[in-house]
């Protein structure tokens, strides 16, 4: 790792701030092969149009948590075989048959809090989102799956929860840890005993001795990857997104107000992005902004391209800041401030807004990430009244590669509304 990397990955958002009106649009971080952190529209509409003759090398630093055969990074005919599996059930009308399961797991943990309580509302959304992509992974939550839930937590937390934790696993102690023997074996058990279950579990299609993974031979330590990259990209991700937009409905009476008016004229508790405009546009503010992921996979090149205004060999890595793209003036206008209206029948194009990434590697969990977005949001609004307790916690962080508040981001419940 050389300089310009380790003031990137010691002081991450100063460094991308302090470039982000830098008219390349790309800054160089390695040499001998190039490595690139880009966020030029024009190359990124290029690298997911070619994404498909593009190689996917894993990020360094994830890698030793969700292992070598992880379907976040592994390539080729296997990778098309996962997205084929777990594609369909994760969008249109198969996720729809998931949509009661999500909201009587969102609903049991709203019900939950009670009045005068004061809940970290990072941990609380990724307890809740956990929950969620757990029952759909894994199946029904017993006592066995709570105590395995936990330990997944603990193992998360000691790689992620703190930053200079983080920095220390990375750099002083030979990577972040792996999981666990045990908690590896139990989480294959839970997932092999909830196969019958209907709707089917993620990981019942995955062991699905017809389907087409079974082709190509999945060994015993492939699963173990697999749900671990699912319960992480599952819940983190989407915790952090409904963190920020509790937040700033939280900062902004006028606006949660309206929010609410608009929830009252349903009684939907899934409610399509349709039925809710302005709530779908603050969620994609707030994913603008607090973009859960900042950077897409990497891309590399298998042959040379010309890019950015010069050519660049064969073994070239390009990292998309999913950050800078979100934060250029001339993609949105004043680009720092929070505005909803700019998302009210109106969408960016995808080489300037790309919470969920693109190309062939494009976010697996979009549409389930939106759907459950909505249903958070709308059952704390319709259920609850919260007040933030110290609204200046929630400054811009990391935990790892994702963009959450601060575990120390309070809010106290005043009322219940129903
Ligand atoms: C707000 C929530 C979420 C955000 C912002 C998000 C964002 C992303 C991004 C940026 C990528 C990389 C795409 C690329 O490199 O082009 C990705 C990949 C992925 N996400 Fe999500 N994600 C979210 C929720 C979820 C959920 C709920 C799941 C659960 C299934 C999920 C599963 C995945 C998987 C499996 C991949 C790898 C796809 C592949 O490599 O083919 N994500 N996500």
């Amino acid at each position: 790792m050389n300089s310009t990397e380790l003031r990137m990955a010691l002081r991450t958002l100063p460094f991308l701030d302090a470039h982000r009106t830098t008219p390349a649009r790309h800054i160089r971080l390695a040499d001998d092969p190039p490595k690139l952190l880009v966020w030029d529209p024009e190359t990124i509409a290029w690298m997911f149009g070619a994404d498909g003759e593009l190689d996917h090398p894993g990020s360094r630093s994830l890698l030793p948590l969700f292992g070598t055969q992880s379907l976040l990074w592994v390539d080729g005919p296997r990778h098309t075989a996962y997205r084929t599996v777990l594609g369909p059930p994760l969008r249109g009308r198969r996720l729809a048959t998931y949509a009661p399961l999500i909201s009587g797991t969102v609903h049991e943990s709203v019900d939950a809090l009670r009045v005068g309580q004061t809940v970290a509302l990072a941990d609380w959304t990724r307890h809740v989102a956990l929950r969620v992509i757990a029952r759909l992974v894994l199946g029904d939550l017993d006592e066995r799956a709570d105590a395995a839930l936990r330990d997944f937590t603990s193992w998360i937390d000691d790689a992620l929860g703190s930053r200079p934790r983080t920095l220390a696993h990375r750099f002083l102690r030979g990577g972040l840890p792996r999981s666990g023997a045990d908690l590896d074996e139990r989480l294959v058990t839970l997932a092999r005993s909830g196969r019958t279950r209907r709707p089917a579990t993620l990981a019942s299609l995955l062991l699905d001795a017809d389907g087409p993974l079974a082709d190509l031979g999945t060994a015993e330590g492939d699963l173990r990857d697999q749900l671990v990259s699912l319960l992480f990209a599952g819940h983190e991700t989407t915790a952090s997104a409904a963190a920020w937009t509790l937040y700033r409905l939280a900062r902004d009476e006028q606006l949660r107000r309206d929010v609410l008016a608009e929830l009252d004229a349903t009684t939907d508790e899934t409610p399509s992005a349709s039925a809710v405009p302005l709530l779908t546009a603050v969620i994609s503010e707030a994913l603008r902004l607090a973009p859960p992921v900042t950077v897409a996979e990497n891309r590399r090149l298998r042959c040379p391209a010309t890019l950015l205004g010069r050519t660049f060999p064969r073994g070239t890595t390009l990292t998309t800041s999913i950050y800078l793209a979100h934060r250029q003036d001339d993609g949105f206008a004043d680009p720092l401030r929070f505005d909803p209206g700019r998302f009210l029948g109106r969408k960016p194009p995808p080489s300037r807004y790309l919470p969920f990434g693109g190309g062939t590697r494009r976010c697996l969990g979009s549409q389930l990430a939106m759907l459950e977005l909505r249903i958070i949001v709308s059952a704390v609004l319709r259920r609850l009244r919260w007040r933030l307790v110290n609204p200046a916690a929630g400054r811009l962080q990391l935990r790892g590669h994702a963009m959450a508040p601060s575990s120390r981001l309070r809010v106290r419940v005043t009322a219940c509304r129903a």
